[in-house]
């Protein structure tokens, strides 16, 4: 039996699992806690990696491993391959002024939609090399070559073997605001806009190309993917699905076959990781927002759950809008959360769970209009991430969404699509494999427009608007 590794380094946490490569079966698996925080040494990943490769029973016996990851943080070496600073990551918003300033530079939103599929807000690494040209410029001046996440820990695992090895996808490579999904090419003179010269940046590699072997062992490595395009090839998402992460972000995200230009910055025109297109709305509050509510009220995420169906849809009025951390789509990086509707009534635990549970849906219930808006079709909608493991969230999510969403089985859907990846590569198919999932739930309840009318109404009267 040909055994294959995926990897999922996330923003919270690093996961592997070592899979059959013919049947899927889940054989062992590993995890291990990432540290807090927005600007991480690129070192907590690996170690936090090793551990969590450990833990699987090490990697001795796989034949490929990729590695999916957190998209778009920026991770800067110098000539010799050392890390140059920490890594800021996607929902480090320091760059938001940067962003502005590369939207007016070049000519407006379209421009940038036209040249990359997207418009830049601080989650992506061309604002983040911007904002270090401008504030630390001798780190930019030393930086030799710009990479992401899941590049860097794939170059690790083959032994660091100089800066030309490097490598990414087309799923990862759409994130980073200077390469272009419809042409497949970087778009170098944005990078040297934003940081002022040229680097050596990753070769953005194939669906099924191999990214070279692993350091001291023939195992074929992947060239791996961001962690949502990773996904939806773990859930061999298709046409007519959008697949909705409840993580650390949260993200709605559709399989398309041409690329998308939305000017109007809400949905980021990506690839994904099968040679196709993957238009993507994230918001930077997610399943922090249950983190929060719960411990607000000093419970955990079972009684969360409990305390927010205990009370009927709509919160009596209450409403949460959770820019805990600002927001990234709508563009508000300064925002704060704010409660509106407080009243003797509603101002009770099960009051405030429930509308922790709506507020966080109904931002990405917009997220979904927005994919829509840009022509994409919803068949289905699959719900996974940390988040979806909330009882109250699954129940809640079809009447906020007004359609029935279906939970796959609990499990490592990142990680999954870059093992699936890892079979590809070894196995240089047409297509990547396929492979069974029993236990799928089909979740629906009366659509709730109320709800979504109400939050809208208190969306509109945030403080801190200001970007
Ligand atoms: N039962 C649960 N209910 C709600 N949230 C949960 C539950 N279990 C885990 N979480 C939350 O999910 C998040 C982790 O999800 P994950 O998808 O792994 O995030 P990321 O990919 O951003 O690292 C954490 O914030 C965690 O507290
Ligand atoms: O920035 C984005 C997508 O554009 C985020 O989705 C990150 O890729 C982080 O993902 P999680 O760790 O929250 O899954």
């Amino acid at each position: 039996m040909a055994l294959v590794a995926g990897i999922d380094s996330s923003t919270q946490s690093c996961k592997v699992v070592v899979r059959d490569a013919d049947t899927g079966e889940l054989v062992r698996e590993g995890r291990a806690s990432h540290p807090d925080g927005t600007e991480v040494a690129p070192a907590a990943w690996w170690d936090a990696l090793q551990e969590a490769i450990a833990q699987a029973g090490g990697l001795d016996d796989v034949e490929a491993v990729a590695v999916g990851g957190q998209q778009h943080g920026m991770v800067c070496l110098d000539e010799s391959g050392e890390v140059v600073r920490d890594a800021l990551l996607w929902n480090d918003t320091r760059s938001a002024g940067a962003a502005t300033e590369l939207i007016r530079e070049l000519g407006g939103p379209s421009a940038w939609t036209d040249a990359v599929g997207s418009v830049p807000v601080a989650s992506l690494t061309v604002t983040k090399l911007r904002w270090l040209r401008d504030n630390e410029p001798e780190n930019a001046a030393r930086t030799a070559a710009v990479c992401l996440p899941h590049d860097w820990l794939t170059w690790r695992l083959a032994g660091s073997p100089g800066l030309e090895a490097l490598a990414t996808d087309r799923g990862d490579a759409s994130g980073t605001g200077y390469w272009s999904p419809a042409t497949g090419d970087y778009r170098r003179d944005l990078l040297e806009r934003a940081l002022g010269h040229d680097a050596v940046l990753p070769r953005v590699l194939g669906p099924r190309e191999s990214a070279g072997t692993l350091a001291g062992s023939s195992a074929l490595l992947g060239a791996g993917s961001g962690d949502n395009a990773a996904a939806a090839l773990g859930l061999g998402a298709a046409q007519g699905d959008v697949v909705v992460s409840l993580g650390t972000s949260g993200v709605a995200c559709a399989i398309a076959d041409a690329p998308s230009a939305d000017a109007s910055g809400l949905v980021a025109g990506f690839a994904d990781a099968t040679g196709r297109f993957l238009p993507l709305v994230c918001t930077l509050n997610a399943a922090r927002v249950l983190d929060g509510a719960a411990r607000l009220l000093g419970v955990d995420h079972a009684e969360l759950s409990r305390l927010a169906l205990s009370v009927p849809a709509g919160a009596g009025g209450l409403v949460l809008v959770p820019y805990l951390e600002g927001e990234r789509t709508p563009d508000l990086p300064n925002a704060t959360g704010s409660l509106h509707g407080l009243t003797l009534e509603t101002m009770t635990p099960a009051f405030l769970a429930r509308a922790a549970v709506e507020g966080l849906l109904c931002g990405l219930a917009d997220g979904i209009d927005a994919l829509t808006a840009q022509g994409a079709v919803i068949e289905r909608v699959l719900l996974i991430g940390g988040g979806a493991k909330s009882e109250a969230v699954r129940r809640t999510a079809p009447a906020v969404f007004g359609r029935p969403v279906v939970v796959p089985p609990a499990g490592e859907y990142v990680a999954d699509g870059a093992a699936r990846q890892a079979v590809w590569v070894l196995s240089g198919a047409d297509e990547p494999p396929v492979w069974a999932r029993e236990g799928t739930e089909s979740y629906d309840a009366e659509a709730t427009p109320a709800v979504r009318e109400r939050y809208a109404e208190a969306r509109g009267k945030i403080l801190d608007k200001v970007g």
